[in-house]
């Protein structure tokens, strides 16, 4: 006996050996993808009727900082130096690790709620992050947050408490837990100290999660202190490799987009943050054809001010069409295939599709709202005309986290009850 059958759906596989399903069922066992056809002789414990529905691998967010949802809303229309050393900085330095749980555990909420099953992210007091994943069910690649600062005391420290985390929580919640070292950006750590992270991340085995050429600002200074963009600086100290998740990369030039597609780095493009701080376009479409692995994510709740990846996915697929002046560019296929498969590859989890023998994380997208009335064609209404609260059902690693809207796992009163009183007395402790 299986453990969940979802059946009577339009399964959206994103398997490129296989095709979508108009009628199909899909069967869930151990965690795992166990069956997928149009019907099923199997019966299971629970049966989910997705009549007028769409069951599709769940979105994956490469790029946040999901305690950030503290600061929604905090510090808007600013520029990211003056957003990030004026107001988010001075706030973080009052941040405890009560608050950090609390911010993480109401962005899991969110992002069960809209379809998101797994995420990256880097941040502080980062037990409190991995406890709040552990307790919703989701899947994460965590890190602790670098910020050396040319700083070696601090660095040091920061350190040393990256590799604590990676040591304490790899493989944690049932492996739905992977850890990764975090140095926040090359302009804000030394050359040396990138080095030493290289270093210690092929020790551990770990990936390592870093922000790049978000900003015109960081490509010169890092050219007024190398001679040369980050890129260049990364390539020449053997950073790059297929286990580096590079959040931004908007200032690249081609020889930028030839190397990290050489070493097989990992881009989470986040456009709307990029937007909202005028930060610039990431050349997405080049990336995309020099075969650089290219996800989406929404970076934190204070330059978003959401997490919800359907209008991440909307939004890509609009700007890189304006961009290029090419209604081709970024169909609705590819940018589905960002949001899933590609996010998928960037934190090397067995998920991103739905193909027997993946481990089943999916969500149950309700296709009988007005906004989705008819339906043509179901890739472009999930891009174009869907959000994440059209999202009814949410699995990972085979377990239901919200079930018909329902959330499961969390009471979501409380959760948005102590967040919101934690961000209000944060901010009092930020102006006293
Ligand atoms: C080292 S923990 C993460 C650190 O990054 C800050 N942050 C959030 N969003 C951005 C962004 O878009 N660019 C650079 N830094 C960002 C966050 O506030 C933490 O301090
Ligand atoms: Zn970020």
């Amino acid at each position: 006996m299986a453990d969940i059958i979802v059946k009577n759906a339009y399964v959206l596989t994103m398997d490129p050996d296989a095709g979508d399903l108009k009628n199909g069922t899909v069967v869930i066992e151990d965690g795992k993808i166990t069956e997928i056809g149009e019907k099923t002789s199997e019966s299971a414990d629970t049966v989910i009727d997705a009549k007028h529905s769409v069951v599709m691998p769940g979105l994956v967010n490469t790029h946040t900082h999901a305690a950030m949802t503290l600061f929604r809303g905090y510090a808007d229309d600013l520029q990211l130096a003056d957003w990030l050393e004026g107001h988010i900085w001075p706030a973080e330095a009052k941040l405890t690790a009560d608050d950090v749980y609390k911010g993480s555990l109401l962005a899991c909420l969110e992002m069960i709620r809209s379809g998101t099953t797994s995420f990256a992210d880097m941040y502080f007091y980062m037990d409190e992050t991995a406890k709040a994943v552990e307790a919703s069910g989701l899947r994460a690649s965590l890190c602790h947050g670098l910020i050396e600062l040319w700083n070696e005391e601090k660095g040091a420290t920061d350190l040393k408490e990256g590799k604590r985390f990676v040591r304490a929580w790899q493989g944690a919640a049932d492996g739905r837990i992977k850890t990764m070292y975090g140095p926040h950006a090359p302009n804000t750590c030394s050359e040396e100290y990138l080095a030493k992270v290289r270093e210690e991340a092929n020790r551990d085995g770990a990936g390592i999660h870093i922000h790049l050429l978000e900003t015109e600002a960081e490509l010169l200074a890092m050219k007024e202190r190398y001679g040369k963009c980050s890129v260049h600086l990364l390539e020449d100290i053997g950073f790059l490799g297929p286990d580096v998740l590079a959040a931004h990369c908007v200032w690249l030039s081609d020889g930028d987009i030839e190397i990290l597609g050489k070493r097989g780095v990992n881009v989470s493009h986040n456009v709307i943050s990029n937007m909202k701080l005028a930060s610039g376009i990431a050349p997405v479409h080049k990336m995309l054809e020099k075969g650089v692995n290219v996800s989406l994510g929404t970076d934190g709740c204070a330059s978003n001010n959401n997490l919800d990846l359907f209008e991440e996915m909307k939004t890509a697929a609009l700007l890189h069409k304006v961009n290029t002046f090419s209604p081709t560019a970024l169909p609705a296929r590819q940018v589905l295939q960002m949001g899933t498969v590609n996010g998928a590859k960037a934190l090397g989890t067995e998920t991103g599709m739905l193909k027997v023998g993946m481990k089943a994380d999916l969500i149950v997208v309700d296709m009988k709202k007005p906004h989705l009335t008819p339906c043509f064609n179901v890739p472009s209404h999930l891009v174009y005309s869907a959000k994440g609260s059209d999202v009814r059902t949410t699995i990972v690693n085979g377990k239901v986290l919200m079930d018909d809207y329902k959330v499961l796992v969390l009471d979501e009163q409380k959760v948005m009850e102590e967040t919101q009183k934690a961000a209000e007395e944060l901010v009092a402790r930020v102006n006293a």
